[in-house]
């Protein structure tokens, strides 16, 4: 099996928790577009999704599903992402296709987090993976800096702007062995909009797809 039905099956695997009549938060990427197009058979029976990107708009409308603004449906029960990486206590590193800043508004307006990701997504300690930090234009060099002194690479993401108009700083070289402090820590930094770790705002249950079938992961 590789990672493609590795996410395949997590997306499917995501559907049996969406409930009827609802309005369902969906994130951003390659296996939230499996979910997305597994959702699809339900559509008639959703009342519609909030949308964490315009790639994401696009496809449940081409799906015909209706796509809801955050400030008009209220808190959420449920939001469905997927991530880059996770540790065992459901943090992540999200923000690899950029989204990430929408992302943690949708998640923070949900109820129920549930990420879903083939099994490579699952690590002991964040960071491998550049931490990718969306940033007011004017702020880059600034930014840049303090992301040197805390002891990251920060490496601009090219030919890329967000959905928000502004730019990504791919930090590597980071171990994140304390994903909360640091995620308030760059957060902080005059320019970021926001950091892709998810501490504040973990995932509540993580289904990895993988050959032998799909893994449940709660946080301790
Ligand atoms: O900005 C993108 C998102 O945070 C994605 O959820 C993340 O990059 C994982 O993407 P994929 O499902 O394509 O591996």
């Amino acid at each position: 099996m590789n990672q493609t039905d590795g996410k395949r099956l997590a997306a499917e695997a995501a559907l049996k928790y969406v409930e009827e009549d609802t309005i369902i938060g969906v994130g951003t990427g390659s296996t939230v577009d499996k979910f997305i197009d597994a959702l699809a058979e339900m559509r008639m029976k959703l009342r519609g999704a909030v949308s964490s990107s315009e790639a994401s708009t696009q496809r449940l409308r081409k799906h015909g599903i209706d796509v809801v603004d955050l400030n008009s449906a209220g808190r959420l029960d449920l939001y469905v992402d997927g991530a880059d990486e996770s540790n065992r206590f459901l943090q992540l590193i999200k923000g690899g296709g950029g989204a990430l800043t929408r992302e943690k508004i949708v998640a923070s307006a949900s109820e129920r987090f549930i990420c879903i990701a083939d099994e490579s997504k699952l690590v002991d300690v964040l960071g491998e993976f550049p931490l990718p930090i969306e940033v007011i234009p004017m702020a880059r060099s600034t930014v840049a800096r303090e992301l040197v002194r805390i002891g990251g690479r920060p490496e601009l993401r090219q030919n890329f702007t967000t959905d928000n108009g502004n730019i990504i700083l791919d930090v590597h070289g980071l171990s994140i062995t304390e994903p909360l402090k640091l995620e308030q820590e760059i957060n902080n930094i005059p320019g970021v909009v926001t950091n892709g770790i998810f501490a504040l705002r973990p995932a509540d249950l993580l289904l990895l797809g993988s050959s032998s079938g799909v893994r449940k992961v709660e946080t301790e």
